[in-house]
């Protein structure tokens, strides 16, 4: 830990930014490079606020040298016996380590039936004996997690090595196979995934072991030649050109991820959502948001009068599983493709329970309008009708493909209402979290979610 000091909080991905307490590393996950007698650790930290940390480390004695290409930036420091210690993402050894353990399906995707939970016993095949690691590389960008590239591999692949660990099954695993297994093509595959075990601490185990088991990261397919949303997104805003029919079909992959979701992971609640069960976790999660990030203390009535509108509701959609955290970074775009969806771990600070929840689908929709709004802002959209229109187009994707309401549907007018009701308040939720996100990881962008917030409490009293 003393190594680690400094380096550790000044990390991206380190998530406890403005917090003080203690840090105690609670396991060492030992993995095996079949190549090098290097030591690959994941060691596993407890946060202050009892949530776990992944940090992959390499150890290697002085006299044996670093991998040849390792950028001398990954060097975290050095032990008091003299071992280099090296940020495991950027080490050859971790990667290979991690492609010896992991597991793999068994047959080719879409033969092996629904997704199996953390510690599965899926029959697994052995990993490439010398994986080929050229071009290897760690993605520089704003994430939570850490991914590193590796288009030699084959297929060419990416490795997300989760931050946030806890007990179960991993979203991030979970759903990509069972969206894979059941046929949709709108998500990278899950090609290998590796599960870990550490002492469960206070917290009772349910086969009474004492330890806990989850998943630490997974390979997943590379989608060649795509393009990050936000950042096509914003390339599109700063040179003027229309998002719309890049918007509309998203709007459309984004309903058919939904029908995915749907037929792979049945919630098993087809009820429709009571207007009071959603405005009380709309309620919650504001309240909490108020607390996190004072400067929308002055917007919370306005907020509650919002929500009050939404008690008054009848006839909700039924919830279902969703994304979570959709926004344009979560989506990729390439010629061959279209557009792909990553990463179904939902918002980086939910629990393990908020992020299994059924939920309302409009949930997502909400958050894309949001991404729209920060791409205009980023990209500093010439147009002043720029993300109006990329809105209106996304929405429309989206309807269109789902069974909405239409023309000689009798309570079509109700359940526009209804819609465009529900997705006001829920794109107020999403600006209020990203209020407080932004406060805590890039607070000179705070202003674009507050913008948003206050735009949404237009004309509410
Ligand atoms: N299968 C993939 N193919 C190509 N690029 C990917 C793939 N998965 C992720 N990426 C790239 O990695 C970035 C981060 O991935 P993501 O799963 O969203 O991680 P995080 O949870 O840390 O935000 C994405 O924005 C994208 O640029
Ligand atoms: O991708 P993550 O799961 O790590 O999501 C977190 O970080 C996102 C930032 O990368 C954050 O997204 C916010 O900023 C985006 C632009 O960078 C914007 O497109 C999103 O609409 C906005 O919410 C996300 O909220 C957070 O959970």
């Amino acid at each position: 830990m003393a190594v680690l000091g400094t380096w550790l909080t000044a990390r991206r991905w380190f998530p406890a930014k403005g917090t003080s307490g203690a840090v105690e590393r609670v396991a060492v996950v030992d993995l095996h490079d079949p190549q090098d007698e290097a030591r690959v650790g994941l060691h596993l930290l407890r946060l202050p606020s009892g949530a776990l940390l992944q940090v992959p480390l390499v150890l290697r004695a002085p006299q044996t040298g670093l991998p040849a290409g390792l950028d001398p930036a990954a060097v975290v420091g050095t032990t008091p016996d003299g071992a280099v210690v090296v940020d495991g993402c950027h080490d050859p050894a971790f990667v290979r380590a991690w492609l010896a353990a992991a597991e793999r399906p068994a047959g080719p995707a879409g033969s092996a039936g629904s997704a199996e939970s953390a510690g599965s016993t899926r029959p697994a095949q052995a990993g490439p004996a010398r994986p080929d690691l050229t071009g290897m590389r760690v993605l520089s960008g704003e994430q939570s997690n850490t991914s590193v590239i590796l288009p030699a591999l084959d297929p060419p692949a990416i490795l997300k090595v989760f931050r946030g660990v806890s007990t179960g099954a991993n979203p991030d695993v979970e759903v990509p196979l069972a969206l894979s297994d059941a046929g949709w093509t709108g998500v990278p595959r899950p090609l290998a995934w590796l599960t870990g075990s550490w002492p469960a601490g206070d917290a009772a185990t349910e086969d009474g072991s004492g330890s806990s088991t989850g998943h630490l990261g997974v390979l997943s397919e590379l989608v060649l030649g795509a393009e990050d949303g936000f950042e096509l997104a914003c390339r599109h805003a700063s040179e003027g050109a229309s998002f719309g029919a890049l918007a509309e079909d998203l709007g459309r992959t984004t309903a058919q991820m939904h029908a995915a979701l749907r037929a792979a992971l049945p919630s098993g609640t087809a009820a429709s959502a009571s207007a009071d069960a959603v405005v009380t976790v709309l309620r919650t999660r504001a309240a909490a948001a108020v607390v996190a990030a004072p400067v929308l203390a002055g917007r919370a009535a306005a907020v509650e009068a919002l929500f009050t509108e939404v008690a008054r509701l009848s006839d909700l959609p039924p919830l279902q599983r969703v994304h979570g955290d959709y926004h344009l970074g979560q989506v990729l775009h390439s010629a061959g493709r279209g557009w792909s969806v990553l990463d179904f771990e939902g918002e980086p600070s939910a629990s393990e329970a908020e992020r299994n929840r059924p939920d309302l689908a409009l949930r997502d929709l909400a958050g894309m309008l949001r991404s729209l709004d920060y791409a205009a802002a980023v990209g500093a959209a010439s147009r002043p009708d720029w993300a109006e229109e990329a809105r209106t187009r996304l929405v429309a994707g989206y309807l269109g493909e789902t069974a909405g309401p239409t023309a000689t549907d009798p309570d079509a007018a109700a359940r526009t209402a209804t819609t465009s009701a529900l997705l006001r308040a829920l794109e107020l939720d999403k600006a209020l979290y990203e209020v407080v996100y932004e406060s805590r990881n890039r607070p000179s962008w705070v202003s674009i979610p507050l913008d948003g917030v206050d735009r949404l409490l237009e004309g509410v009293r």
